[in-house]
């Protein structure tokens, strides 16, 4: 009977969904506690041996998921330190506890306030000190280890992010001039966490390309996935626009943007979010040139893309930004035939080379500067 009751069970169960991917982790909360310090010994006037602390480490290659699977409870603690005893004077210090995290993690505690920015590999950090031992300032009682929350938040760091409303042909991008794999499909939303590709190059240099999905208009106040990808922008270098020369439209029930209207709306949504994204080196990309009509449209909005101020006036107010973007360079592309697509590999790395120069030249001015105070009136002169 039992026998016929666990085959009725079995075949019963729900086949395994095929299609199941684990969703992308970009943000984790861990408690973690610092050891106690260990009691110091009145009677000699020996000292307790300090608590061992939490510490994080970045490691490159790392996602937060598989670090999470290590962690299945969420809690981190470092071990106490020894007492003090007869046979040892100065009980031993707690032994820490190492944490790997994946580059780009920030860590911030429970008021929001930033603890750290792991931004490169074997950066450290304590996220959790350990208590001091018993002494004769704390009466010989060893004092408990720091003990919090702490909320990890993923920031992708890519050299240029792609961005652009769903279905621009940013995938179809992504594949045509990288090594990633992308899922490609004729509506909206077809990618679903971030996508990074590295671009390589006949030198052996490389750059790396995230596709950064889930930008709809109201994206800056949290509309559809809105921070949880805008937020990726903020660490990459320069930022490739993508628009599809026939403009896009989210849904029957929303209004169809024609090209320009897109432009304006993708730079009215990183002005809401942050306006310091308006800084950041732009290229433009338009679109699906393959198609009939496309390069009507072209010649017609050209002019204005050139300087987008003066198409504001009959840009819908919805989507009216208050400064406007200023593009490097302007590419009609064609993504799923990979027509100019060399020629946008060319210009992201004149455009990071130029921003490295530049970077290379301003860190030089300042060493100069610091030099110059360290050394003052006496040393020798620095030219
Ligand atoms: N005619 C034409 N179609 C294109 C071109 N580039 C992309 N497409 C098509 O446009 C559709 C959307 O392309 P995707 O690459 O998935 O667009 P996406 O921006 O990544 O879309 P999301 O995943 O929604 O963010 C697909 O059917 C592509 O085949 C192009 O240059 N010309």
């Amino acid at each position: 009977m039992v026998q016929i009751f666990k085959f009725l069970l079995k075949s019963n169960k729900s086949p395994a969904r095929a299609h199941f991917r684990p969703s992308f982790l970009d943000t984790l909360r861990l408690a973690v506690r610092g050891g106690h310090g260990g009691n110091g010994l009145p009677k000699y006037g020996g000292v307790g041996g300090q608590g061992g602390c939490v510490y994080f480490v970045a490691k490159e290659g790392l996602t937060l998921r598989k670090m999470a699977q290590g962690l299945k409870d969420r809690r981190v603690a470092a071990s106490s330190g020894e007492d003090s005893s007869k046979v040892s004077i100065f009980g031993k210090r707690g032994v820490d506890t190492r944490i790997e995290v994946p580059v780009g993690v920030q860590v911030y505690d429970e008021q929001q306030k930033l603890l750290a920015d792991l931004n490169e590999n074997d950066a450290k950090c304590i996220v959790a000190g350990g208590g001091t031992g018993g002494c004769t300032g704390n009466n010989f009682l060893g004092r408990p280890g720091e003990n919090r929350i702490v909320n990890l938040d993923l920031k992708l760091i890519a050299d240029v992010g792609l961005v652009g409303f769903p279905n621009a042909g940013k995938s179809t991008l992504l594949k045509a001039v990288s090594n990633a794999k992308p899922k490609i499909a004729a509506y909206p939303f077809t990618t679903i966490r971030p996508q990074i590709g590295t671009i390589e190059y006949g030198d052996l240099r490389s750059i790396s390309l995230a596709d950064l999905p889930g930008l709809i208009e109201g994206a800056h106040a949290n509309f559809g996935m809105g921070h949880k990808f805008l937020k990726h922008i903020e660490r990459t270098r320069l930022l490739l626009f993508m628009v599809d020369i026939f403009g896009f439209q989210l849904s029957p029930r929303h209004p169809h943007r024609d090209c320009l209207a897109n432009i304006y709306s993708l730079n009215k949504e990183l002005e809401l979010y942050d306006p310091s994204l308006l800084e950041k080196p732009c290229v433009l990309l338009l679109n699906k040139m393959d198609k009939e009509g496309a390069h009507d449209i072209l010649t017609k909005v050209k002019p204005i893309i050139d300087d987008l101020s003066s198409g504001l006036a009959d840009c819908p107010e919805e989507v009216r930004p208050k400064r406007v973007l200023k593009f490097e360079s302007i590419v009609p592309i064609s993504a799923i035939n990979s027509t100019r697509v060399t020629q946008v590999k060319s210009q992201l790395r004149r455009t990071l080379v130029r921003l490295a120069e530049k970077q290379f030249v301003s860190d030089g001015e300042q060493i100069k500067e610091q030099l110059q105070q360290r050394v003052g009136l006496v040393g020798p002169r620095i030219t």
